[in-house]
């Protein structure tokens, strides 16, 4: 199998599930989306994904932290809210009241990252596995797969992918190591790179080259997996959620180009969400 036989992402395949809002909605019906972030010193690239997720249409979006990183939060947040918590279980109860929690990005490569991951994988929305809470499973990897049981989504680059499915980018094409990860870990598994492949475990593959090089910055991909959350945390299937983040990340990346940084990509949403908004049937 080569990236030839894949389809290829396009708005046409998932623009028509676009969530927009209800005329008569409110914020609860377009869906809540939390994103959990690591300790004091290490929230940046939550606080990107959050603002990505809100961005992109959830009604909500809140910051879950260690008590530790509550006021630098805080004071960097306004429209993203922030909720301290200090347990496993309290993760998991907060997670409750989401439709989609994202966990990973410098969340820490430590056991407490391995059992929040854990947590938020039992409630009962949707989950987008990034980061941290890939490498943490290294060498755990069936407590990782026996958990997934609800719609969710892995967004590994290389190094991740190598540590929750070791060898598989040896042994065999990128496409078709995406597909065997997908149906090994029963989740949608999105392959971040210059091509980006994104599989579902009932063996469909998409490929997305619509990128630019100058996504090869930091936190460009804790971005990425905030839009694929917030899109989920609306309602939106999760392997189109995947198909059109990634287009969508690409899209940004072209219209800005040089000088790119992460915070300037979710900024640039409302000029393209616009035009998708004018394209509506
Ligand atoms: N603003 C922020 O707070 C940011 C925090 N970040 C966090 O920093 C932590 C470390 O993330 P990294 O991705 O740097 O590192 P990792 O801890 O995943 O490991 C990096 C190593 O992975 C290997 N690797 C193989 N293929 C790779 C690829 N395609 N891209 C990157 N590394 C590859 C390399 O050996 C590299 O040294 C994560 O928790 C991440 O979420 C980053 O997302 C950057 C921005
Ligand atoms: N050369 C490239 N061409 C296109 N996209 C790229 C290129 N390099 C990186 N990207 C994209 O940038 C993002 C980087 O994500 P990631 O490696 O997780 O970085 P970070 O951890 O800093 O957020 C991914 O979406 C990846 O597909």
């Amino acid at each position: 199998m080569t990236s030839s036989t894949a389809e290829t992402n396009h708005p046409d395949l998932w623009l028509p599930l676009w969530p927009w809002p209800e005329p008569d909605g409110h914020k609860h019906k377009r869906g809540a989306l939390g994103v959990v972030t690591g300790p004091a010193a290490s929230t940046g690239a939550a606080r990107l994904a959050a603002r990505a997720g809100l961005r992109i249409g959830a009604g909500l979006a809140t910051l879950f932290c260690p008590p530790s990183a509550t006021l630098v939060n805080a004071a960097h947040e306004t429209a993203v809210m922030i909720k301290p918590f200090s347990t496993p279980d309290a993760l998991a109860e907060l997670a409750e009241g989401t439709r989609g929690v994202l966990i990973g990005p410098a969340a820490g490569v430590n056991s407490e990252t391995r059992e929040n991951t854990l947590a938020v994988l039992r409630h009962a929305g949707t989950s987008v596995l990034d980061a941290d809470a890939l490498t943490v499973f290294k060498d755990r990897t069936d407590d990782l797969f026996n958990a997934i049981t609800r719609p969710s989504v892995l967004t590994p680059h290389d190094g991740e992918f190598e540590r929750v499915f070791p060898g598989l980018l040896d042994q065999y094409t990128r496409p078709e190591a995406t597909v065997i990860a997908a149906a090994r870990s029963g989740s949608i598994v999105l392959l971040k790179g210059s091509e980006t492949l994104i599989a579902a475990p009932d063996g469909r593959l998409t490929a997305n080259r619509h990128a630019s090089p100058f996504l090869a910055t930091a936190g460009s991909g804790d971005v990425l997996a905030g839009m694929i959350a917030g899109l989920m945390a609306q309602g939106m299937d999760a392997y189109r959620a995947a198909c059109a983040g990634a287009w969508c990340h690409g899209e940004l990346a072209r219209r800005i180009g040089p000088g790119l940084i992460s915070e300037d990509l979710a900024d640039a949403l409302p000029a393209l969400l616009s035009e998708f908004y004018a394209r509506r049937a």
